[in-house]
């Protein structure tokens, strides 16, 4: 959340003449146009992470398509699966405190994930982003490249 998928990802697929697309997006797209804190707040995380896997199964078989994912499609294995079936996974990794920083510029209110902490907005992200890294760090290691902005941040 807040890696500058979105960001790097629209940059990128202008250098290369490729298409861009967000995947958060197009399940807003399916889900009758609710965002993503609606469709976490109505129907769950569960729900989300299956509309996920849908769109990301179906973006699989396309070429010359910069994807920008959610922060969590990495969690499920058969993600990878459609991931890196004729793609490249790029993980972004930025420290905590930037992370943070940036989303509490914006607010949390688009990311439902970052709902369940007490504080101001910086510390709301910067305990839960905590947590996700312990519970996702193996997963993102699972990528083909990994863009460090450690020490870039001091
Ligand atoms: N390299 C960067 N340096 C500083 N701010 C950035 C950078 N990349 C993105 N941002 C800012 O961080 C926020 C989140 O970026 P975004 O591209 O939406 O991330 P993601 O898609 O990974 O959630 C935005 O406000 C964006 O302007
Ligand atoms: O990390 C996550 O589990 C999530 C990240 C979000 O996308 P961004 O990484 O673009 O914020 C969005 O898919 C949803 O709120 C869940």
């Amino acid at each position: 959340m807040g890696s500058g998928k979105t960001t790097v990802g629209k940059i990128l697929s202008h250098v290369l003449g490729y298409s861009f697309c967000d995947s958060d997006t197009l399940i807003e797209q399916e889900v009758n146009g609710m965002s993503v804190a609606e469709i976490f707040k109505l129907h769950g995380e569960s729900f989300f992470r299956k509309k996920e896997t849908e769109v990301l199964q179906r973006l699989s078989s396309k070429k010359q398509l910069v994807v920008s994912t959610g922060g969590g499609a990495v969690v499920r294995d058969v993600n990878w699966d459609y991931m890196q079936k004729k793609g490249i996974v790029v993980w972004l990794d930025v420290p905590l405190e930037a992370l943070a920083q940036r989303i509490a510029a914006v607010g949390t209110h688009s990311r439902p994930l970052l709902h369940y902490e007490d504080g101001d907005p910086y510390t709301k992200a910067l305990k839960r982003l905590s947590y996700l890294l312990e519970q996702r760090g193996k997963n993102y290691a699972k990528a083909n490249a990994r863009v460090s902005l450690e020490g870039m941040y001091s």
